[in-house]
């Protein structure tokens, strides 16, 4: 697909700046593969969390993974490589009922219809086009996941959203409410990511301080939800995946906070990550389940 004609026309009584950032996108392979994906990931991001599971054993994907909490996760990339993940997909309701595949959790019917479905192409969901053959669709998948953003999210299947500020004092327990209500008995989790990041100020101090809070609250998360290694009996079960602003002050709270808490601990800058860009991401795995 050529952006080009696009690239011109948006460039068109801009900023040096701004010209600069369309520039880049043009030019920028992942953003060129997600338009072309059939996948239709939302985010350039989704591909640095696909990167990232490919490199890993493929994490997401474990027989034992139940329960994953998304954070920071508008647009919806990441929310929709852990949907594929723990095979959510659309089904005729007539299939559904005929399947034996009791692995398969159903969900409500989906409410709008997926377009191409009875061609056998990849499902657009379009909310507008309520019609009577749209009821006749179910989200099948197994797992739940909860995906939290400051922001509104489009619907996933198989993905519950819930806007809030991940760092207000209430939000822990409205995640809580959801995991017991979709089935995670103890409100525990198998995977935390977070992709979260405060606004880039320029400012060093500054920027370390947001990255610092946001790892310690998302570890702080952990410490309370997220399921332990031994209680799985994997050495590498319990995952968190978390971005930060790569800085020695960011090293020094791997060192100290996450090497002493997981079997294994890892600094990833993802091939996908704009070199420019300060963001890298601690790979976790096999919570040790520490106290506080
Ligand atoms: C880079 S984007 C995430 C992209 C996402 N992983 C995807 O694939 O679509 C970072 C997100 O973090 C969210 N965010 C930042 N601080 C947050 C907070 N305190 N609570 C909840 N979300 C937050 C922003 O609203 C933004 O949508």
């Amino acid at each position: 697909m050529s952006l080009r004609p696009t690239l011109i026309r948006l460039a068109k009584g801009k900023t040096k700046s701004s010209t600069n950032w369309l520039a880049r996108q043009t030019n920028d392979y992942y953003v060129r593969q997600r338009l072309s994906d059939p996948a239709a990931f939302r985010s350039r991001s989704a591909y640095k969390l696909l990167e990232i599971n490919d490199q890993w054993d493929n994490f997401l994907a474990k027989p034992d993974v139940n329960a994953v909490v998304d954070l920071g996760a508008a647009p919806g990339g990441w929310s929709q490589v852990v949907a594929k993940s723990l095979g959510w997909h659309r089904a005729y309701a007539s299939d559904a009922l005929e399947s034996d595949d009791t692995s398969f959790v159903e969900e409500e019917p989906s409410y709008g219809t997926p377009r191409n479905a009875k061609a056998g192409r990849e499902s657009v969901f379009d909310p507008l086009a309520i019609d009577e053959e749209s009821l006749s669709y179910v989200a099948k998948g197994h797992g739940t996941i909860i995906a939290v953003d400051l922001l509104q999210m489009q619907h996933i299947d198989g993905v519950q959203t819930l806007a809030a500020d991940f760092l207000a004092p209430n939000t822990d327990a409205a995640i809580q409410r959801m995991l017991k209500a979709k089935g995670s008995q103890d409100g525990k989790v198998d995977v935390i990511l977070s992709d979260m990041a405060a606004n880039a100020s320029g400012h060093t101090t500054r920027d370390i301080e947001c990255s610092l809070r946001i790892c310690e609250a998302v570890l702080d998360f952990a410490h309370r939800h997220l399921r332990t290694a031994e209680s799985i009996g994997r050495k590498r079960g319990g995952v968190m995946l978390v971005k930060h602003f790569a800085h020695p002050e960011l090293d020094r709270f791997r060192v100290e906070h996450l090497v002493p808490n997981f079997n294994l601990v890892k600094y990833i800058k993802p091939g996908s990550s704009r070199a420019e860009s300060r963001e890298g991401y601690f790979l976790c795995m096999g919570w040790r389940g520490g106290s506080l």
